[in-house]
């Protein structure tokens, strides 16, 4: 059952003043409404999902594909931006967020792609038995369900997909979308005419070289949630209650035992200001944080958890001294390089310029076709050997002999063993529009490649530094504070270049740079370029780690917070590395995962 408390507030209360619950899920984003149905499909068990945005069903700014980034100012956007980057420009850089049942699911790219056997095996590797290549796949099968594309499309675009490499009765539709830009078909011979391997199967463990990706559409072309493909088939069952406009401003700890704490609920707020309690059940009730990796290490703090020599300052009553909390923050960092099509070649850009093409796609649109399909649809991930020439590598491992100070040990040496052996380390991609410049002429196409460091070794942080859940904590990636993520992203931008001088590029892009331009062209050039104009991924993991408390991790292999009986964390800010792919399905795997772990004691 939905209910708004904008609209609904006496039923919402009524509720909250006579239920217990057995599972009290904060945030319906990704990872949340994953969980929160798989917990429910038991009618005896109680379920509450408590939700900060509203419905995104109806809303074209969600449901269309081609709006993917439209959300950005809008009520749905928690309108995040980082702390000043001290180590590029003093930038404070753009971190939009879904707040929006479906959370970041709801507004982001739609890619969907996997990354390696290593990576998720590295996970396990930092002390975490049991979260490796092997569950994670199966989780992110159990989430998916392929559309084979149909042969029109496979003939029309080329599309590739081995069906056998992912699930195909999971509630996430992924498809490919109906449209492919020619220039996206193009990005396919420009990658293998530079010698990156053409990939048929990417999902199966090996992701490296140039495919086509999937994106988590239906077959007719409507964006999936977790909203639209986890909650809305199951919304009859009573026994699960979503809020939406509902804020959680702290958990309510009490004293377990020596050292321990558990949560008897949380304190929820109604759009009207006042704030009602939410109980979790006496007998084994729990508490499931699922906010991201932005507000999940805010609750915590505000609830008395995370690093004493924050929390007293502030004087907030310290129940677990946690100094992990809020802390391995890690995101991708981005760049982007422009280019001009030719004409008479067109990208979104046009919208702009050719009369009438905005509604003739929308009149296409309805029937699952055309243009506003598209979001994203081809990767290249790259490997060091494909990027850097010998001479170049060799400064690499140079570079690469001292340890960046934010990093711990493990995770360095993990990513470093990594680093030399053919897993991705840098993504190349197209956006359809221009998306990164100054000087744009207005009856012009243009395209920007972005080109995304996949693991690197800054780690920054997520801290409150006041007590009210209104203010925005402080997010600070600290982006591009290791000598290798500034050297090796200069190197991996400068390298996109090369794209655009192969001939299937050629024939399609005017031969002139748009953005940086053609004055960039030393390493100096370079650095100062990637300082200025550096973005991040929006794919922020790590602030509430899966990791052994020695290592400062947050929650143990049952995604149970230290110290804590009954409180859990089950978002993107348990992953304690990133992955040479896109977030989404990881976090949906991680809401499938956390959710067996709770029904194995059912
Ligand atoms: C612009 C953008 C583009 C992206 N593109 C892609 C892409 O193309 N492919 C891909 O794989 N990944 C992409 N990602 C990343 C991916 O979508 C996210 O990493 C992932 O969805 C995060 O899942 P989550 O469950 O951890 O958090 P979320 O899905 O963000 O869920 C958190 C939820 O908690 C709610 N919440 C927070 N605080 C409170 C509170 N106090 N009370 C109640 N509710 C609260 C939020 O409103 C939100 O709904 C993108 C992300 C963004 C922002």
């Amino acid at each position: 059952t939905l209910i708004d408390l904008k609209t609904a507030a006496l039923t919402g209360r009524g509720i909250l003043q006579s239920w217990s619950f057995d599972y009290i899920v904060v945030g319906g984003g990704t990872a949340g409404l994953t969980v929160a149905r798989r917990l429910s499909q038991n009618a005896s068990k109680k379920v509450l999902v408590l939700e900060a945005g509203r419905s995104g069903v109806g809303d074209p700014l969600v449901t269309i594909p081609q709006n993917s980034y439209s959300f950005l100012g809008t009520d749905i956007d928690w309108l995040y931006s980082t702390t000043p980057q001290t180590n590029a420009a003093g930038q404070r850089i753009n971190l939009s967020s879904g707040k929006v049942l479906g959370g970041d699911s709801a507004v982001n790219g739609l890619v969907w792609v996997r990354g390696p056997t290593k990576e998720y095996d590295a996970i396990q590797d930092l002390g975490n038995p049991g979260w490796n290549w092997k569950t994670f796949s199966k989780a992110m099968r159990k989430a998916e369900k392929l559309n084979v594309p149909r042969q029109e499309l496979v003939d029309e675009f080329g599309f590739t997909v081995k069906p056998t490499s992912l699930g195909s009765r999971g509630p996430v539709d992924v498809s490919f979308p109906a449209f492919l830009p020619l220039q996206h078909q193009k990005f396919i011979n420009a990658s293998v005419q530079l010698g990156h391997r053409f990939n048929e199967d990417p999902y199966n463990g090996n992701n490296e070289g140039v495919f086509y990706s999937l994106s988590s559409q239906t077959s007719r072309a409507v964006r999936e949630t977790s909203e639209f493909a986890y909650l809305d088939p199951v919304l009859n069952r009573t026994n699960l209650i979503v809020f939406s406009h509902a804020v959680v401003t702290q958990l309510k700890l009490v004293t377990a035992g020596t050292n321990r704490y558990s949560s008897t609920g949380v304190w929820v707020r109604f759009p009207d200001g006042s704030v009602t309690f939410a109980r979790a059940n006496i007998a084994g009730g729990e508490v499931i944080l699922a906010a991201g990796t932005i507000r999940t290490p805010q609750l915590l703090e505000l609830s008395g958890i995370g690093d004493k020599n924050i929390l007293k300052p502030l004087g907030i009553s310290v129940k677990v001294d946690l100094p992990g909390v809020g802390t391995n923050y890690e995101d991708h960092t981005l760049t982007i390089l422009t280019y001009k099509l030719k004409e008479p070649y067109l990208s979104f850009d046009a919208f702009g310029y050719v009369p009438g093409l905005k509604e003739e796609q929308q009149e296409l649109y309805k029937q699952g076709k055309g243009w506003l399909t598209f979001a994203n649809s081809v990767l290249n991930m790259a490997p060091l050997d494909r990027i850097l020439n010998v001479t170049e590598r060799r400064v690499a491992k140079t570079i690469l002999e001292t340890k960046p100070p934010t990093i711990s040990n493990p995770l360095f040496k993990s990513i470093k063993g990594d680093i030399f052996s053919g897993v991705p380390q840098v993504e190349y991609l197209l956006f359809n529009s221009f998306s990164g410049g100054t000087v744009k002429e207005a009856n012009r196409s243009y395209v920007s490649m972005a080109i995304q460091h996949l693991h690197p070794l800054s780690r920054g942080s997520i801290h409150i530094n006041t007590t009210s859940i209104d203010d925005h904590p402080l997010i600070n990636p600290n982006l591009l504070e290791s000598e290798w993520d500034k050297w090796f992203l200069a190197k991996t931008t400068a390298y996109g270049r090369r794209f655009f001088q192969t001939p299937a590029f050629q024939e399609i892009f005017e031969q002139e740079e748009i953005f940086p331009g053609p004055n960039v062209t030393t390493d100096a050039q370079w650095e100062q370029f990637i300082k200025d104009t550096v973005g991040a991924g929006y794919h922020s993991v790590g602030t509430a780690s899966l990791l052994p408390k020695a290592q400062n991790g947050v929650v143990d292999t049952k995604l149970k917070v230290y110290g804590s009986t009954n409180i859990r964390v089950v978002d993107l800010s348990v992953l304690p590395l990133l992955l040479s792919a896109h977030t989404q399905p990881a976090a949906y795997a991680i809401g499938e995962m956390a959710a067996d772990i709770l029904k194995a004691v059912w």
